[in-house]
């Protein structure tokens, strides 16, 4: 096992806006998330969740402070190297999915290889989607497929590069509760049947309960960070 963190970050600080309209969004918060973990970010809203998200991710820079994914320190990269590093490394599923509406399942999850300038073989895309159930439909297109497909599409295609992390951010929020469910379950799967390390942010309680920890924010800084006892006992049976 890496002794890295899969994500760490150092004292992390982001200040949107300048001057008057200057909002501190992070306020100085130091986490890691140790590989093969799932943790939830909560709080309410503005808290800060989703630019922790961004910036842990290097979709957003921070003002001071560090990230580093599997020992890679995000903050010293200029745009090209973190471009490159986050579509190798890194996983993104959105709450409004995010699929290209012209391609098939199997050419939305190939699409990452490809940005990164791969021939991604057909077997790639379809371990990926067969790893979140929907090994039959690398053919539909995403007007084919329900919410609760579409976004577990978006999951095969943050997971097609093997990357060290995958954040969700409200990944259940556009689903109603019985889909939202399963791709919970899937999410909670990943981590452990396949070790990923997975970092989601949710207003909902009944989806943080999937994750093995949870850290609450409030106010940009880190206000509670709770383990699940009961997963961790049933773990340790
Ligand atoms: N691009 C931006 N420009 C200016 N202010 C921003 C920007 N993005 C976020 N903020 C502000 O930063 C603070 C944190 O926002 P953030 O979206 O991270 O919170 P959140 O906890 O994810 O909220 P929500 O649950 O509503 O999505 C808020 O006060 C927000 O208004």
């Amino acid at each position: 096992m890496s002794a890295e963190p899969a994500v760490r970050i150092v004292d992390l600080r982001k200040i949107h806006g300048t001057g008057t309209v200057a909002v501190t969004a992070l306020d100085g918060i130091t986490l890691d998330f140790p590989a093969g973990t799932f943790t939830a970010i909560m709080g309410p809203s503005g808290s800060g969740k989703s630019t922790l998200a961004q910036c842990a991710a290097g979709l957003d820079r921070p003002t001071s402070g560090e990230v580093a994914v599997d020992g890679v320190l995000l903050n010293a990269m200029d745009e090209t190297e973190l471009t490159v590093f986050r579509r190798k490394r890194i996983g993104f599923v959105f709450q409004a999915f995010n699929l290209l509406p012209s391609l098939t399942a199997e050419e939305n999850v190939t699409l990452p290889l490809r940005l990164a300038g791969a021939r991604p073989t057909p077997g790639r895309a379809r371990v990926a989607l067969a790893t979140v159930g929907l090994g039959d439909r690398a053919g539909s297109r995403p007007s084919e497929l329900s919410g609760g497909q579409q976004q577990r599409v978006a999951i095969a295609r943050a997971l097609v590069t093997a990357p060290a992390i995958v954040f969700a951010d409200e990944p259940t929020g556009a689903l109603d509760s019985g889909s939202g469910r399963d791709v919970l379950r899937l999410l909670r799967s990943l981590v452990d049947e396949h070790r990923h390390t997975v970092i989601m942010v949710t207003h909902d309680p009944v989806a943080a309960a999937q994750a093995d920890r949870v850290v609450v924010l409030s106010d940009g800084r880190v206000a509670e960070e709770r383990t699940a006892e009961k997963r961790t006992a049933e773990k340790a049976r």
